[in-house]
C-alpha cells in the first residue's frame, strides 16, 4: 500500500488515483479516523462484498449470451458503432452502450448475484403486508421471486435484454438486485461499471462460441451468492479486427 503511494505522488494525475491513494491521502488529513484498521477494513468489505457477486454476474451474462447469440451480435454490433475513445473500450464510451447496459440488467434480473439480498432484522415490532413482525425477525427479501413474477413481467423467464428499452416490466414491477435504501448496495455504480468495461471489451476483442451444440447449463448452485452450478466453460478467438490491437497490449 505505501509503496503505491509512493510511486504514485504528487505528480500523479488526479484522474489516474487508485482507491488506496485516495484512502492513503485521507489517512494523512484525518489519521484518527483513518487508522490502518479503518483502511483495511474498507479494503476487506470491498473485497468480500464486491467480488464474487461482480465475477458472477459476468459469468451469468456470458452463458446467457452464449444461448441467444442474436443478444451477443447486436451487443458487438453497438461496440462497433460507439467504441470511439481508442481502439479499446473505454470507460467514457460506457454511457453510450445502452443495449450493453440493458443486457447486463437482464442478467440481474433473471441471475441476480444475491437472491434473497442479504438478511435484515426489524428494529421494532411492525406490521408487513398484513402480517405482524415481531421485533427481532430475520427479515428475507425473496427478490429472485419479484424478478419473475409472471404479473409483472412479461414471458419473466425469457432472456430478453430489449424489455428494459422501455424502463423494464410493468407498472409496480420491482427489480432489487443492489437492494433498496441505506442498506442497499453501495457498490451498485462501481459493479456496473466494472460489469460493462470486462464484458464490453471481452465481446469487443473475441469471437464467442459454445464449446459444442449443447446450450450452456443454467442450473443454479446453492450458496450465498447465487453460482452456476457448472462453471462456466466457452471456447475464444480474437477477432481479425483486434489482433494487431490485442498483440500491442
Ligand atoms: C453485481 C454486483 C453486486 C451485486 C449484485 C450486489 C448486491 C448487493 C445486495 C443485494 C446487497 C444487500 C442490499 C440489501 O440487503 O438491501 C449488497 C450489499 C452490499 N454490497 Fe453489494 N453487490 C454487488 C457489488 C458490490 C461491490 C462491487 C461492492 C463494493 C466494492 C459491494 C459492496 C457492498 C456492501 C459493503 C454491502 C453492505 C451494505 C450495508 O449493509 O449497508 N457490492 N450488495
Amino acid at each position: 500500500m505505501r509503496s503505491t503511494m509512493c510511486c504514485g505522488g504528487e505528480e500523479e494525475e488526479e484522474g489516474k488515483k487508485t482507491l488506496v491513494d485516495v484512502l492513503l491521502s485521507l489517512q494523512e488529513s484525518d489519521p484518527e479516523y483513518y487508522t490502518d484498521q479503518i483502511v483495511k477494513g474498507i479494503l476487506l468489505t470491498m473485497f468480500t462484498a464486491g467480488t464474487d457477486t461482480t465475477a458472477v454476474t459476468m459469468e451469468w451474462a456470458m452463458s446467457l449470451m452464449l444461448n441467444h447469440s442474436e443478444v451477443l451480435e447486436k451487443a458487438r454490433a453497438e461496440l462497433d458503432v460507439h467504441v470511439r475513445h481508442g481502439p479499446l473500450l473505454d470507460e467514457a464510451d460506457l454511457p453510450k452502450l445502452h443495449y450493453l447496459n440493458n443486457i447486463i440488467h437482464e442478467t440481474l434480473r433473471l441471475c441476480l448475484a444475491a437472491p434473497l439480498l442479504v438478511p435484515h432484522e426489524s428494529s421494532e415490532d411492525c406490521t408487513v403486508a398484513g402480517f405482524d413482525v415481531p421485533r427481532g425477525t430475520m427479515l428475507l427479501v425473496n427478490a429472485w421471486a419479484m424478478h419473475r413474477d409472471p404479473t409483472m413481467w412479461v414471458g419473466p423467464t425469457w432472456f430478453m435484454p430489449e424489455r428494459f428499452e422501455g424502463g423494464g416490466g410493468k407498472e409496480g414491477a420491482m427489480f432489487v438486485p443492489f437492494g433498496l435504501g441505506r442498506r442497499g448496495c453501495p457498490g451498485a455504480t462501481l459493479a456496473m461499471r466494472v460489469i460493462g468495461l470486462v464484458l464490453g471489451t471481452l465481446i469487443q476483442c473475441f469471437e464467442w462460441v459454445r464449446v459444442g451444440e449443447e446450450k450452456v447449463d443454467m442450473t443454479e448452485g446453492g450458496g450465498f451468492t447465487m453460482l452456476k452450478l457448472k462453471p462456466l466453460e466457452a471456447m475464444y478467438r480474437p477477432r481479425e479486427s483486434m489482433v494487431k490491437v490485442l498483440s500491442q497490449l
